[in-house]
């Protein structure tokens, strides 16, 4: 599903990483590891088509991602390092818009229904610069229930969050991977996850 092929990325005067390669097939995981400015970052977004590597190649379903980009994108659910929520909107209302941007619409319905999993359901209309960061981190990953995406990229999912989300977001990751999905993930806190899960060390 997605191969990278003696990736090369220089920040600068750094080389970050150096001829790296990886094979994710479906239903299997990566969990990209290093200290801080190691280049994890750097390589999830390089993994999602956002940052040139400076040499070698990905392939999406076996195609270079320059060609493959469009359906990568409407594979891809990307969770950056920023939680990316509108202040002003309720945590509803946020949902909803970012689907309806995904080109994924969802209902109100469905959008309390994710923000019920992912135990938010009593500030669902609260805007959300009332919210504490990790009520925020929540709100962000309720996308995690129900857009239809094959290709998760998570920076940093576990940040800000207490041990109950931290184990719903790493059931979900399981869930998704048994579904017959892929996930590539950084975190600085162990995930421990079953099944088919690769971990790159990377920055040292
Ligand atoms: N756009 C940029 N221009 C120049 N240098 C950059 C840029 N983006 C990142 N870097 C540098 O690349 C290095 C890796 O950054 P990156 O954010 O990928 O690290 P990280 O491993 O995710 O760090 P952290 O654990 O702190 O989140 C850092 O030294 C950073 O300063």
């Amino acid at each position: 599903m997605l191969e990278a092929i003696n990736l090369t990325c220089v920040r600068g005067e750094r080389r970050l990483f150096h001829d790296l390669n990886v094979h994710l097939e479906r239903g299997s995981g990566l969990f990209v590891q290093g200290p801080n400015g190691s280049g994890k970052t750097t390589l999830l977004r390089v993994f999602a088509g956002l940052t040139p590597p400076c040499g070698g190649a990905i392939l999406w379903n076996g195609s270079p991602i320059q060609v493959a980009r469009d359906h990568l994108r409407r594979e891809l659910l990307y969770c950056g390092h920023l939680i990316g929520l509108k202040d002003d909107l309720t945590a509803i209302e946020n949902l909803v818009y970012a689907a309806a941007l995904a080109d994924e619409p969802i209902s109100d319905a469905i959008a309390q229904d994710a923000l019920k999993q992912s135990g938010l359901y009593e500030i669902a209309d609260l805007p959300v610069r009332a919210l504490s960061q990790g009520q925020k981190r929540r709100v962000s990953l309720a996308r995690l229930c129900y857009l239809r995406r094959s290709f998760w990229i998570l920076d940093e999912p576990l940040t800000a969050l207490d041990d109950a989300a931290a184990q719903w977001v790493l059931d979900r990751i399981s869930w998704h991977l048994n579904e017959g999905g892929t996930a590539i993930w950084t975190s600085h806190l162990p995930m421990f996850l079953a099944g088919s899960i690769r971990t790159l060390q990377i920055g040292s």
